[in-house]
């Protein structure tokens, strides 16, 4: 992996303990609104790439009706992005020795009506995904705009986070969890931690 430094803003003290007792936590303002405004403009020049999330996984369901783009090295901003979660993956892998390897990613769109239902993103503990993380890139949300993350923390209790801007969501992979149905569009760029190939 290679060695970056973790972006100031980042409290990895606080990240750790969080996921030690709760299994989520969330990390404000992120990035620079300087580097959020250039990943807004390179999630948005390739909206028309995107694919039905569900029709790309050979599944017809009626379980997610967002739109992705899986992020590979064309997508130079998004990079970094990976390339910081890759960096705090080594922190995570010392505190808890997740043995996490890679760092898989895309962009998602949610357009208004869309939702994603309950799920866990490693539901048999087969596919490698030990932390999942949702980056939200859209320039504004309100409160009224639906869209929020829906969690069951490790204790049991359901948490309403609100896809604010320049937030991460970083929760460990197994938990339950869902999108509400939202009023507007939400951008966002889930990744995931992982510790082997994924066999999707
Ligand atoms: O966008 C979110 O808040 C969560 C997305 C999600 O659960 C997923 O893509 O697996
Ligand atoms: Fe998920």
């Amino acid at each position: 992996m290679d060695h970056i430094s973790l972006p100031q803003t980042w409290d990895i003290d606080q990240i750790i303990e969080d996921l030690d007792h709760q299994g989520f936590c969330l990390i404000d303002d992120a990035y620079s609104s300087e580097y959020m405004q250039t990943l807004v403009q390179e999630c948005t020049a390739h909206l028309n790439e995107f694919r039905d999330a569900a029709i790309q996984n050979g599944v017809v369901s009626n379980i997610r009706s967002d739109h992705i783009l899986w992020i590979d090295e064309q997508l130079a901003y998004a990079q970094q992005h990976i390339q910081a979660l890759t960096a705090l993956s080594e922190q995570l892998n010392r505190a808890f020795y997740f043995g996490i390897r890679e760092v898989e990613a895309h962009f998602a769109c949610y357009n208004a009506g869309e939702f994603y239902a309950l799920h866990r993103d490693n539901p048999q503990g087969k596919n490698g995904r030990v932390v999942s993380s949702v980056y939200y890139l859209h320039e504004q949300w309100h409160a009224d705009w639906g869209g929020e993350l829906r969690l069951q923390d490790k204790q049991g209790e359901w948490h309403i986070i609100p896809p604010k801007p320049n937030r991460i969501a970083l929760f460990q992979s197994d938990l339950l969890h869902e999108v509400l149905k939202s009023k507007q569009q939400r951008l966002s760029i889930t990744a995931w931690l992982r510790s082997q190939d994924s066999i999707w």
